[in-house]
């Protein structure tokens, strides 16, 4: 990739980088990868700046940050270009926020952690050219999803996903401490990617007593102020498996004084619907202490039947569009 600065792959390396990619887009992705190997960027120092992009469509906002889709002029590389004004990050006070997840997610490689390839800034804008995720934010698809709710195979993906990424981050010594669906992005092979890291954190060894995150999301020890450690996250993803398969999350009420006390309490429901499996798994998440390990719930039965099923209706569902377009 243009965007990486060790380890390059060269011309003789081509075959190797088009092994899995289908006969019709062979050709064009070579002459995407040759371009990308010609440019001054590739393997050097290079200061990237706007002029090295044409702007497309936007594809959403946020509170400091427009995104755009955008091509990179010479490699024709598609990114998310996430623009935010200087200015308003700093009436906003949160300058510092948006250096800490510069710094860490351009640190972090990992299948479902949203790629930060590189970032650059003028005088009044902060660029970030981010990896593209097509079909957005999940959040819009649990709400599209009929009940607002996805089905247990879909929701046992989408855990192990999010589980893969922490660990990942957890080994990197970083906490993500916001995790929600609007946190997250879909791509358009139906993989996960996580994003925001503006409210993450490094873990030197010592705990952390910050209030942060969603306040549906937040687990007992932050709620009461105490000390805590990298399993808020693992409570968090517990949290999110329960709002994938019930459309809202487990404390939700009508005040925040009374979330608060729900979670203080344990006070949730489990509906009828869900499988045993999947009750299992969440229980061990939501536990105020001794909750399980992200590894364990990659490995947790009811995930990789969950998985196998989802991979299967997803190889249906493909097949199926691939008649209907010869049908047409
Ligand atoms: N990499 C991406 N690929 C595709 N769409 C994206 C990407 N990044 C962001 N978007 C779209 O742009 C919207 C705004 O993203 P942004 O990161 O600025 O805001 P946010 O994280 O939702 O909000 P904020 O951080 O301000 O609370 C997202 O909701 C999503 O729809």
């Amino acid at each position: 990739m243009a965007f990486t600065r060790t380890k390059h792959a060269t011309r003789d390396h081509l075959p190797h980088l088009l092994i899995n990619v289908p006969e019709e887009h062979q050709e064009p992705i070579k002459q995407m990868c040759l371009k990308m190997m010609s440019h001054d960027a590739y393997g050097k120092p290079y200061q990237w700046t706007s002029r090295d992009f044409d702007m497309g469509a936007p594809l959403g906002r946020g509170k400091f940050g427009r995104v755009y889709l955008a091509r990179e002029r010479h490699s024709h590389f598609m990114v998310a270009m996430k623009v935010m004004f200087k200015e308003e990050l700093r009436k906003g006070n949160v300058q510092r926020q948006v250096l800490r997840e510069i710094e860490i997610q351009s640190r972090l490689k990992h299948p479902n952690i949203l790629r930060l390839l590189t970032w650059f800034h003028d005088e009044s804008r902060i660029y970030l050219a981010l990896e593209i995720a097509s079909e957005g934010e999940l959040f819009k698809h649990l709400r599209n999803a009929p009940n607002h709710r996805f089905d247990e195979p879909r929701s046992a993906k989408y855990t192990y996903q999010v589980a893969n990424a922490l660990n990942y981050c957890h080994l990197n010594n970083v906490i993500h401490r916001d995790l929600k669906p609007e946190n997250i992005l879909l791509t358009s092979t139906d993989d996960l990617k996580l994003a925001d890291f503006g409210w993450s954190a490094h873990t030197p060894n010592n705990k952390r007593k910050t209030m942060c995150g969603t306040l549906d999301y937040l687990p007992p020890e932050m709620v009461s102020g105490h000390f805590y450690d990298d399993s808020v996250d693992q409570w968090c993803l517990g949290i999110l498996c329960f709002e994938f398969l019930v459309g809202s999350p487990p404390f939700e009420s009508s005040t925040s004084e009374n979330t608060q006390a729900k979670i203080k309490r344990l006070d949730m429901h489990y509906p009828s619907h869900l499988s045993p499996g999947a009750k299992e798994l969440i229980s061990g998440l939501l536990r105020r202490e001794g909750r399980i390990s992200l590894v364990d719930v990659m490995t947790n039965s009811w995930v990789k039947e969950g998985m196998a099923i989802r991979a299967a209706q997803l190889q249906q569902q493909n097949k199926k569009g691939k008649e209907n377009l010869a049908n047409n």
